[in-house]
């Protein structure tokens, strides 16, 4: 028997609003026990908080698409701010040539060469830290100093103007979400900031070597279009470097919380790329996508027309203890991540995930040979993002190895 919408249960609770976002997690509790698909009134959308429900959402892009955008806009009813993602949001056909051109970029093969010179970066970055004194801001001067210090190279990027890739990420990030004052305030900077990222997207903004290289030489074998490379170049800049940023800080975040699994981590630092998994399951750095339903779809025992928007809780699933048990709110080494849907699953899951996993790994190897314990130096400060779980600020308090 599928029950209809309007039978559903509800909540007027805005899981947008800066208190939610900065602390979600007992909206999540609330969300996961109303039901498997619950109706936010606010906005008149579908959401989905428990693992099962998610992981069924995420697999199914046939019922459950990409192309109508993974914000709260309807592509297929309002314009977009900016030209679709060809891969974000984008479904099969049309996703598929860039998806591949992209997955071979920033594949495992392809960032081995990175793996030495990013490792030898984070040390670099880790010893001018402690240089500086055993307290400091691990946000400026780690989880955003590491991606810029790093990133930018490996994509060809010029010098000039990097400082805008922070801001671009933000609006993005926002603007996925509802046009609340988040992201209102942020408009601003809309016109000015897409020029300079698009700008960047040519192939004569460039350097000869590096990701955005490779693409435009992907484009050259035809692999991908000469009109579709600057667009996967977008992809590249848009993702790349508030993930990241967002992602280092949550595995910071975990250890500082939980020294003794820091303890563990140093007496065996192989476990550095589980830890950084499980702070991505246990933080959720990406809290929230969009799917639209294609057709008249079943989830759940429920009937969901086509059309309706339905916004999938990565962070809910990543911590509901129907699937990960008691302990899901625990960062915990002894845990096997894998499944966690952090990074999604299936057709659209992370193509950038290898990078990430590089970035994290070279900066817990670094501080884990130099840095016996690391402990929150205060409280640390959150910064309210539609999409992102995000922070403003992370004081550490340090003692050498
Ligand atoms: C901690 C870091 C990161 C997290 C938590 C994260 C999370 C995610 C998630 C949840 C998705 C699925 C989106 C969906 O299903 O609609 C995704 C897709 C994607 N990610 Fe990431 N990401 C991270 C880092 C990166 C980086 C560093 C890059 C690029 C260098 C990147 C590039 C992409 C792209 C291009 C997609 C779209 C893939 C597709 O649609 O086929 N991500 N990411
Ligand atoms: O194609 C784009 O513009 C785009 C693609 C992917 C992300 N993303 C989200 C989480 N990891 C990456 C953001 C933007």
């Amino acid at each position: 028997m599928t029950a209809a919408l309007d039978h559903l249960p509800t909540t007027d609770v805005d899981p947008f609003a800066p208190e939610v976002l900065t602390d979600p997690l007992a909206f999540h509790e609330e969300l996961r026990a109303a039901g498997p698909l619950v109706r936010l009134t606010r906005y008149d959308v579908l959401a989905l908080g428990r693992y099962t429900d998610v992981r069924a959402a995420l697999v199914d892009w046939q019922s459950f698409r990409s192309g109508a955008g993974v914000g709260m806009l309807n592509f297929h009813t309002e314009t977009p701010w900016r030209p679709p993602s060809l891969l974000l949001e984008a479904d099969p056909p049309h996703h598929d040539a860039p998806r591949r051109v992209l997955g071979k970029v920033l594949g495992p093969r392809a960032l081995r060469v990175l793996r030495e010179r990013w490792a030898a970066d984070a040390e670099t970055l880790v010893d001018e830290v402690l240089a500086g004194g055993y307290e400091f801001d691990a946000v400026p001067a780690l989880t955003e100093a590491f991606p810029l210090r790093v990133f930018p190279d490996a994509v060809g990027l010029p010098e000039q103007g990097r400082e805008n890739l922070l801001p671009y990420g933000d609006l993005l990030f926002n603007a996925f979400g509802p046009r609340n004052a988040l992201l209102e305030e942020k408009l601003p900077r809309l016109g000015e900031l897409s020029a300079w990222v698009n700008a960047q997207c040519a192939r004569e903004a460039l350097a000869g070597e590096g990701f955005g290289a490779d693409i435009w030489a992907a484009a050259d074998r035809g692999d991908i279009t000469a009109e579709q490379a600057p667009l996967v170049v977008r992809s590249l800049l848009s993702a790349g470097v508030d993930t990241t940023v967002t992602g280092l800080a949550a595995v910071l975040h975990a250890v500082a919380r939980y020294p003794e699994q820091w303890a563990r981590l140093r007496a065996d630092p192989g476990l550095a790329r589980v830890a950084f998994d499980e702070a991505v399951r246990w933080e959720s750095p990406v809290q929230t996508f969009f799917r639209t339903t294609a057709t008249d779809t079943e989830l759940a025992g429920v009937r969901i027309p086509a059309g309706r928007k339905v916004l999938m809780f990565l962070g809910s699933a990543n911590r509901d203890p129907r699937h990960w048990g008691p302990g899901a709110g625990t960062f915990d080494l002894d845990r096997d991540p894998s499944g966690h849907v952090g990074f999604g699953m299936g057709l659209h899951q992370c193509v950038g995930q290898h990078v990430a996993r590089l970035e994290a790994e070279a900066v817990l190897t670094a501080l884990a040979a130099r840095v016996a314990t690391i402990t929150p130096a205060g409280p640390p400060r959150r910064r309210p993002n539609n999409t992102m779980r995000a922070w403003a600020s992370m004081p550490l308090r340090v003692t050498p190895a």
